[in-house]
């Protein structure tokens, strides 16, 4: 990619400052932008129509388009707003290069009119108008997310490239916020999906908006740098195993945190590792040495930020082919093995009481590694330095992670360590939804879950169907009329407004005609369903909510941008006004949208003004 000033506005200065030359980043304190995000990344239709346009005489022309989504994604019951902030930098920076122009021509049949050119070399989004929700309220399907209204071969030209902002942000900001909802607000939530993303801008739209939907930060570097969300990391698998012994680790040396003393890591590690062993019932024979000259290195590039993996052996007992674990009301764990119920400290247990049996496969013991693991913590902690913790990334994360923190909480308690039992446990391995509701359900000693793939791609639900329409021209109102009533579109210029009851909770959104009176606190407000004749509701709102503002109106940002923080924070905010029912994992309630008595007889009228009279015969 060509980064000259020619090329899409671009100021040299900026270019110059910043190293980081796919991104531009902008005079306001807007973030920095992908600068593939310009007019030619979008269909060739929108090019196409634009000469048509514009041989039809259509240039003045002043549209309407809205762009909004017709269902909820993941069979829920709401949608975050996500993008804004993307789609007004794109509109700022709205301009054909040089360039570009000369690319199109190519494109374009040869009898296409030079001067169409000119006029497109000469196109800003100056004369348009935005409106649109706050970035990162939840928004609801066919209330417009964002209105247009501008010169008609303008507005439509920005349809594609306003759809792939918004599209993919708001499903990725709403399938965050699903996980947070699920995780609960004290676990935190690591995005860990870079490497199983949808392409490296991919890679980046979700760290982005994952953060934005409420995770605590990010394994993506350029992300962080970027977008300036915490990062965060532990290591992989690759790291333990590059160790196969003692006599790998040329340093083992580690000064004392305070005293400066110098003491040999691996020495004490090994020595707190044969004491371990009984506390902890696990024989030194079992651990494997590869892994403790592996956590001693991570310890001493890091002593003050030591986390380990600890499930990269699996030190199963060998007759143990599958392995069932239940739990009973006290939180303890037990075991069965070839039929008998052992508690950890393998004694048999089969007269307890247990009131909610599950059955997983364990996997990985983790007897090496938490032996291991807890060997250099309490070394490190000998040199003055506290350990964070260990990550799970394999096997039966809920009892795997109770199984850890018992071997915490007994340290802690021996060793008269009380932070020992508070160590940090992450969990990773194709984590979704379900997983931690599962988990929750179980009950687990997890403090961080780490999530890649399902989160990033999607998985449950790969895209979430936004729409840009056109609903009016020259202040005639159009209407897409089909088969299936859902596609209907809701013809001109509306408003939108959120009613809030006594209670404080939203209770519906209402569209209406942009040219009626909005609704009034304390005022019964009529609101029916677009399309069912007979479902109407009264409502008296106790607050009244203007869902839109002016975003963007001659060539400017008409409004503070907000910080990824604010949006975050405001996706929060937002969630906090719908009742929990909307919620819920299963079978959410809907929430409801609704249409003014006005825009309703209008969409009728119209409705019959446009479909056909069919004959039969
Ligand atoms: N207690 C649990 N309840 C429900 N699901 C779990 C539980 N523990 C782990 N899982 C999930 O079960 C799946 C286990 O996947 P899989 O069998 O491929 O992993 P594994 O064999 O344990 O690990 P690996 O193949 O990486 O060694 C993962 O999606 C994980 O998130
Ligand atoms: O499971 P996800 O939700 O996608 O989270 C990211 C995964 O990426 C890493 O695995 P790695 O690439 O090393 O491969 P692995 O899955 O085979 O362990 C890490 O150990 C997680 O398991
Ligand atoms: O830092 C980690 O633990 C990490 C990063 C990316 C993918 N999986 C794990
Ligand atoms: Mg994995």
């Amino acid at each position: 990619m060509t980064t000259t000033c020619e090329d899409n506005n671009l100021n040299n200065a900026d270019s110059e400052t910043f190293s980081i030359s796919n991104y531009r980043r902008d005079s306001s304190h807007c973030f920095y932008q992908n600068r593939v995000i310009q007019p030619l990344l979008t269909d060739l239709y929108q090019i196409t129509m634009a000469y048509a346009y514009w041989k039809s005489g259509k240039t003045h022309d002043v549209a309407v388009f809205d762009l909004f989504f017709r269902n909820n994604p993941f069979h829920g019951e709401f949608t975050i707003f996500a993008g804004l902030e993307e789609c007004l930098k794109f509109l700022k920076n709205f301009h054909y290069s040089v360039g570009d122009i000369n690319y199109l021509k190519t494109v374009l049949p040869d009898g296409v009119e030079e001067e169409f050119f000119e006029y497109l070399g000469k196109l800003t989004a100056k004369e348009v108008t935005v409106y649109a929700l706050d970035e990162g309220s939840v928004a609801f399907p066919r209330v417009p997310l964002i209105k247009l209204e501008g010169p008609l071969i303008i507005v439509q030209l920005l349809e594609t490239t306003l759809l792939t902002l918004v599209n993919y942000a708001s499903l990725m900001a709403t399938n965050a916020a699903r996980y947070r909802i699920v995780a609960g607000p004290v676990v935190k939530l690591l995005e860990f999906g870079l490497r199983r993303a949808q392409g490296p801008d991919g890679g980046l739209s979700s760290s982005k908006y994952a953060y934005i939907g409420g995770f605590d930060g990010t394994s993506n570097v350029l992300a962080g740098k970027l977008f300036n969300i915490p990062v965060k990391g532990t290591h992989a698998h690759a790291y333990i195993t590059s160790f196969s012994g003692f006599d790998e680790l040329t340093n083992k040396e580690l000064p004392h945190n305070h005293s400066g003393i110098t003491a040999d890591l691996l020495e004490l590690s090994i020595e707190h590792r044969r004491n371990l062993s009984s506390v902890l019932h696990i024989s030194t024979a079992e651990a494997n040495d590869g892994e403790l000259a592996a956590m001693v290195s991570f310890a001493i590039a890091f002593p003050n930020g030591f986390m380990a993996l600890v499930d990269t052996y699996d030190v199963k007992r060998c007759f143990v082919k599958r392995r069932f674990s239940v739990q009973n009301t006290l939180n303890h764990l037990y075991e069965r093995e070839n039929g008998k119920l052992l508690d950890l400290n393998h004694n048999c247990v089969d007269n307890v009481d247990i009131s909610y049996p599950f059955i997983k496969r364990v996997g990985n013991s983790l007897r090496s590694g938490i032996l291991n693991f807890c060997s250099v913590a309490l070394a490190l902690n000998d040199q003055g330095y506290k350990p964070v913790g260990i990550r799970i990334d394999s096997g039966d994360l809920a009892y795997l992670s109770c199984l850890a923190r018992q071997s915490f909480v007994k340290i802690a308690e021996d060793y008269d360590l009380p932070w020992f039992a508070d160590l940090t446990i992450v969990a990773s391995n194709d984590i979704n939804e379900e997983t931690i509701l599962s988990l929750n359900e179980q009950g687990h000693k997890i403090d961080c879950f780490g999530i890649g793939t399902h989160l990033v791609t999607c998985q449950k639900q790969p895209a979430l169907g936004c729409v840009y329409k056109l609903v009016e021209i020259n202040n005639q109102p159009r209407i897409k009329l089909s088969q299936d009533v859902d596609k209907v579109t809701m013809p001109g210029k509306k408003t939108a407004f959120r009613l809030y009851g006594t209670e404080g909770w939203a209770v519906i959104d209402i569209l209406q005609k942009d040219d009626e009176e909005p609704p009034q606190v304390g005022k019964k407000v009529l609101c029916r369903h677009p399309f069912h004749e007979s479902k109407r509701a009264f409502v008296t709102p106790a607050r009244v909510e203007t869902l839109y503002k002016v975003w963007w109106k001659d060539g400017a940002i008409r409004q503070p941008i907000p910080t990824l923080e604010d949006v975050r924070n405001r996706v929060q905010e937002s969630l906090q006004t719908l009742r929990h029912d909307h919620l819920r994992h299963l079978n959410p309630t809907p929430y409801k949208v609704a249409v003014s008595d006005n825009l309703y007889n209008f969409l009728h009228d119209l409705w019959l003004q446009n479909q056909p009279i069919g004959e039969l015969s």
